[in-house]
């Protein structure tokens, strides 16, 4: 394993690119910073360079990921590429990291997520995260470039998963932000957190990943910290709307991508095509529609019918092993 210096080119001088900026500094290594606005053209930007880490928003990285392709792609041979983006690409419902593997076939692809506000980052307060891969090697090269005092990193083999976990959770961060605006408690927030992890996991199993994933780091773990911080924009989203603000009013003023926006209506198509369940997800995407009040969504969910906790488990099968207390 190659512990020396490496030349990383980050693609997204955002909130969150910045943020891995500053990680991956703190090991000695050289970073390069480059959004489409840098006085440096991409193909300079990518010279010499041992990892490609992709920090855009969703919307750009298909474009980018193009960009890179055009302007480099001999000199790319060696080059570890990795995905932090957590969102999902309209029409295809591909994931960042399959636009990558689609248009670097042979290139090593990383996944990198988790519970990473980047506001704590960058005030240098601990977290953990996890990068996930189909190549083992590159995601342990990826692991010792970023493990460091204050971030801890875990390797993972379902990189699917680990990216979906990320994706997902910005969804039912909006409907935490809502519960949270609409002052329903916390009794409210522990079963809509809970709920919409058992929604994640039904996606996350349609589209391939492994149900553990969905209860480690990447999954609960930012979950946990999306749905409980106002630092978190999709959490912002769901406040400010419970607020009486509208849409267009909360994206105008929110600093940075709130991708569960976008990611909701993605979710939308999936679970239509494969008919699953996302009751949440679905209030959501009204609600973000303008269809329905905050208030309307919560009765909606409260009242829909009654039901077994879990799908493949129903209580009936309890019962009959005598199990009943
Ligand atoms: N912030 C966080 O705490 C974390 C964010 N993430 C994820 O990382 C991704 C980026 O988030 P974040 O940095 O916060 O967002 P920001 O809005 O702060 O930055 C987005 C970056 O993407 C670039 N970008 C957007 N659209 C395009 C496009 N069409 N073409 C080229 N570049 C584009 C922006 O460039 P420009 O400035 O030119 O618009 C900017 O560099 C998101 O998917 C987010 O979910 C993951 C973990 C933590
Ligand atoms: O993904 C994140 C933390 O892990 C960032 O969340 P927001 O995009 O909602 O700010």
């Amino acid at each position: 394993m190659n512990n020396k210096p490496q030349n990383i080119t980050i693609l997204g001088a955002g909130a969150w690119g910045q943020a891995l900026a500053h990680l991956a500094a703190i090991n000695q290594h050289t970073v390069r910073l480059w959004s489409r606005h840098s006085p440096v053209s991409l193909e300079d930007t990518l010279a010499n360079t041992d990892i490609i880490l992709c920090a855009i928003s969703m919307k750009g990285v298909r474009d980018v990921a193009n960009l890179v392709n055009s302007v480099n792609e001999k000199s790319l041979k060696n080059t570890i590429v990795v995905t932090a983006t957590k969102g999902l690409e309209p029409y295809t419902t591909y994931t960042p990291s399959q636009i990558w593997e689609t248009i670097f076939p042979h290139q090593p692809v990383v996944v990198l997520s988790g519970p990473n506000l980047s506001k704590e980052i960058e005030q240098k307060l601990p977290a953990a995260t996890v990068v996930a891969s189909k190549n083992v090697v590159a995601a342990q090269q990826i692991q010792l470039v970023f493990s460091s005092q204050q971030f801890r990193v875990y390797t993972n083999p379902d990189p699917v998963g680990v990216e979906l976990g990320g994706t997902l959770k910005n969804v039912i961060a909006i409907s935490a932000g809502v519960c949270d605006g609409l002052h329903l408690g916390t009794n409210a927030k522990a079963a809509l957190v809970t709920r919409g992890l058992t929604e994640m996991v039904r996606i996350g199993n349609t589209l391939g990943a492994k149900t553990e994933t969905f209860y480690g780091l990447s999954g609960l773990g930012d979950l946990l910290a999306t749905c409980n911080s106002p630092l978190s924009r999709n959490y912002q989203v769901g406040y400010q709307l419970a607020n009486s603000k509208t849409l267009p009013e909360v994206l105008s003023s929110l600093s940075g991508t709130a991708e569960g926006v976008n990611t909701c209506r993605v979710l939308m198509e999936i679970a239509q095509k494969h008919s699953i369940a996302i009751p949440i997800t679905e209030q959501v995407y009204q609600l973000l529609a303008g269809e329905i009040t905050p208030r309307q969504a919560l009765d909606k969910l409260m009242l829909r019918d009654i039901k077994s906790e879990f799908d493949n488990f129903p209580v009936e099968q309890i019962w009959s092993r005598g199990e009943k207390c």
